[in-house]
């Protein structure tokens, strides 16, 4: 649905961030977006909500290439950015002059999302805090109902209780023709949410895959429960050494996406041996 081919991008012609990047992204899925700092995530969602142009190569969304600008387009994505900025107006005002542009806006789903997150629309859109402002957007971003919703590190500023809160609004508005693609280092926030898991890293992305098929081809466990042979890469701790190795039993192995996120990043050779299916791209 999401088909990204020979994307070339950099904010200036002799600093290429993006080159030749290829990513297909399919309908009921909620990706996780991961990479370091400056990995390109948040200019990578900017470029598939069409608000930057790549140098070269295309972004398709449903069939409407993203820089076109088209309302077809427009009307089917929807981007929850990490910093945004509102009128001052009530979240009532904010969405009757917002909903129009999105027309399978289900204004009954949005109160239900607030009321949860405990607002109403009566308030001042400037006179809430940072994680207000972002549960509104949250809010909006899933009952606007495009096929596609970008989320920009969605937990940052949320709550404790607040996070659990969004992984649950956010299972129960997925449906199967809608793709989530979230960005976060907050992967713990994201746990049991996210699936494929979805890694950028020096231009390319160098990770996709399924948590069934990671989970099945991998272990994540300690050090002295597994042959040394097997061992794909170590984390040394306080207490024990975590690992990524070999999953030979082919049952399921309980996954560790921060161990995960450092051992494709810092053994590309032999996570490649290990997930043959993946194509890890240097
Ligand atoms: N407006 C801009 N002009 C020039 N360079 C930029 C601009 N915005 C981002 N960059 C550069 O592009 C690269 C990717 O930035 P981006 O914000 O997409 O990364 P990110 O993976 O989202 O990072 P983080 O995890 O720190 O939020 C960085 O090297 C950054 O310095």
């Amino acid at each position: 649905m999401i088909e990204i081919n020979q994307l070339t991008f950099g904010y200036t012609k002799r600093n290429i961030l993006y080159d030749a990047l290829d990513l297909q992204l399919k309908e009921g899925n909620i990706y996780g977006l991961l990479g370091e700092n400056g990995a390109g995530k948040s200019t990578l969602l900017m470029l598939i909500a069409g608000l930057k142009k790549p140098l070269s190569g295309s972004i398709n969304v449903g069939g409407h290439e993203a820089d076109h600008g088209s309302a077809e387009f427009l009307r089917e994505v929807f981007f929850i950015p990490e910093e945004m900025t509102f009128p001052n107006i009530t979240v009532s005002d904010y969405i009757s002059v917002l909903s129009p542009f999105y027309p399978k806006f289900n204004h009954q789903h949005f109160i239900e999302m607030i009321t949860e997150f405990g607002l109403s629309e009566d308030q001042k859109m400037n006179n809430m805090s940072y994680g207000q402002k972002k549960k509104v957007i949250i809010s909006i971003g899933l009952a606007s109902n495009t096929r596609l919703l970008l989320m920009d590190e969605p937990t940052n500023g949320l709550d404790i209780p607040s996070k659990s809160q969004f992984r649950k609004l956010v299972a129960k508005y997925m449906s199967d023709d809608r793709v989530f693609l979230i960005s976060t280092h907050q992967v713990r926030d994201l746990e049991s949410l996210i699936d494929p898991i979805v890694i950028v890293d020096n231009g390319k992305v160098v990770f996709n895959e399924t948590l069934e098929t990671i989970s099945e081809k991998l272990l994540f466990t300690t050090a002295e429960k597994v042959e040394a042979s097997d061992v794909i890469y170590v984390e040394n701790g306080v207490a024990e050494d975590k690992v990524v190795a070999m999953n030979h039993s082919g049952e399921p192995s309980r996954i560790n996406l921060e161990l995960l996120f450092n051992a494709v990043l810092t053994e590309k050779t032999k996570m490649n041996q290990a997930l043959p299916t993946q194509q890890i791209k240097y």
